[in-house]
């Protein structure tokens, strides 16, 4: 896109440090409407993604595919800003029109520096994405798509284990480490413990792709999918362009996550319609009320997760997941029927049975159990039984 500076090319940005974490810049980078560029409605990364298997005359009409190349047209950050989403997709770049200076005052001063590890991951990712896209096109990826095995049915076995136990269905989290906890287990081997897991009583498995910050893999994801574990899979990344959708799809994924954190309404909406077309299921996180209220305005959501966890300061409090589920946002879910999912943080049955009343008819856990020497047996110290048979 013209104008932007591709966060390779910045001099002296380092991932590793963000030394003014929560501060705010020295002075605002934000554009006046009036500093917008005009708006474009030929933006190519974006018109390479739609896939054109997409009806025009879809259930909202040919418009939300203008409405899309609108929003583009627009500065992301700031259509993002507009529905609360503090995260900047990318960092602001170009000098303001009063610049004068040189180029690395104007770094320092345009708030450059991610405000948090979320927005840290996503600049991040962002420059992954499309280097990784630059490899492997999305035509590319069609081909394989064409011949890949059928996906499981996530949400179905979500549910299933719910009817079978009476208790939330299990999302069990194969995670090596995470940038709030650092190693989780040192001897790691995904597909040991992805059995362990399924063994276990796990209805799902959740696997991280992200290697930078969660030291997870596209590799693992595919070698569980290889090794003959039957539970739906879902692909824990950080999407934030809907080519990640389709190659966790080839590389064994059967659900993928999407971060209201992140996604401003309408990429939702059309990451949504991939995955249905791709036949994923989709795990909508939220963390906040009004995260919950943008997705429960969105057609088509199966499956919510709350997460306790902050990802932009780390607290996690469960009582989040209660929270969100109190009165009119709960009868709404009720009457949608979509299955909450309880996320992070989870230790104790007291804890399960807490969001359990709180009325998730899932968890997803991590930490406490692939920390055990057998995550197996964790799964029976968190629900307090074994949930095997
Ligand atoms: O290890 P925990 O506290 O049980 O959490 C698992 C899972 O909820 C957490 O890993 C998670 C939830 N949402 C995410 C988004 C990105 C990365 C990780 C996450």
């Amino acid at each position: 896109m013209e104008g932007l500076i591709s966060l390779k090319s910045i001099p002296g940005l380092s991932f590793q440090s963000f030394p003014s974490f929560n501060q705010p810049p020295k002075f605002s980078a934000r554009r006046s409407s009036m500093d917008l560029p005009p708006r474009r409605s030929n933006f190519p990364a974006i018109r390479a993604q739609q896939p054109e298997t997409i009806s025009p005359k879809g259930e909202e009409g040919g418009d939300a595919l203008k409405v899309k190349e609108w929003e583009v047209g627009m500065f992301q950050n700031e259509v993002a800003e507009s529905q609360g989403i503090r995260i900047r997709r990318r960092p602001p770049t170009g000098p303001p029109l009063h610049y004068v200076g040189p180029f690395e005052f104007r770094l320092q001063n345009e708030g450059n520096t991610p405000r948090n590890i979320l927005e840290e991951i996503i600049w991040n990712k962002d420059v992954e994405v499309s280097q990784m896209k630059g490899k492997k096109p999305l035509a590319s990826l069609k081909k394989f798509i064409d011949n890949a095995p059928p996906t499981r049915d996530f949400v179905g076995a979500l549910k299933a284990a719910h009817s079978r136990t009476g208790l939330p269905g299990l999302i069990a989290e194969v995670k090596k480490a995470s940038p709030s906890r650092g190693i989780l287990r040192e001897n790691f081997d995904p597909v040991e413990i992805a059995r362990a897991y399924e063994k276990g009583g796990a209805a799902c498995l959740s696997v991280l792709t992200d290697e930078k910050y969660f030291k997870g893999s596209f590799e693992n994801l595919e070698a569980i999918r290889n090794a003959g574990v039957k539970c739906p899979l879902l692909c824990k990344e950080f999407v934030i362009d809907a080519w990640q959708i389709y190659y966790a799809r080839i590389k064994g994924a059967d659900a993928i996550l999407l971060i209201a954190a992140v996604l401003p309404d309408l990429d939702i909406r059309y990451m949504v319609k991939i995955c249905k077309l791709l036949g994923l299921a989709a795990l909508v996180e939220v963390h906040d009320e009004r995260e919950m209220d943008r997705v429960l305005g969105i057609e088509g959501i199966e499956l919510i997760g709350i997460n306790n966890r902050n990802l932009e300061t780390f607290e996690v409090d469960i009582s989040n997941t209660k929270k969100l589920l109190e009165g009119e946002r709960g009868q709404l879910i009720h009457e949608k029927d979509i299955i909450v999912v309880g996320e992070s943080g989870l230790f104790t049955p007291d804890h399960v049975a807490y969001v359990q009343e709180a009325g998730v008819k899932a968890v997803l856990v991590g930490e406490s159990i692939v920390k055990q020497s057998d995550p197996g047996k964790g799964i029976a110290g968190l629900f307090g039984k074994d949930i095997s048979v």
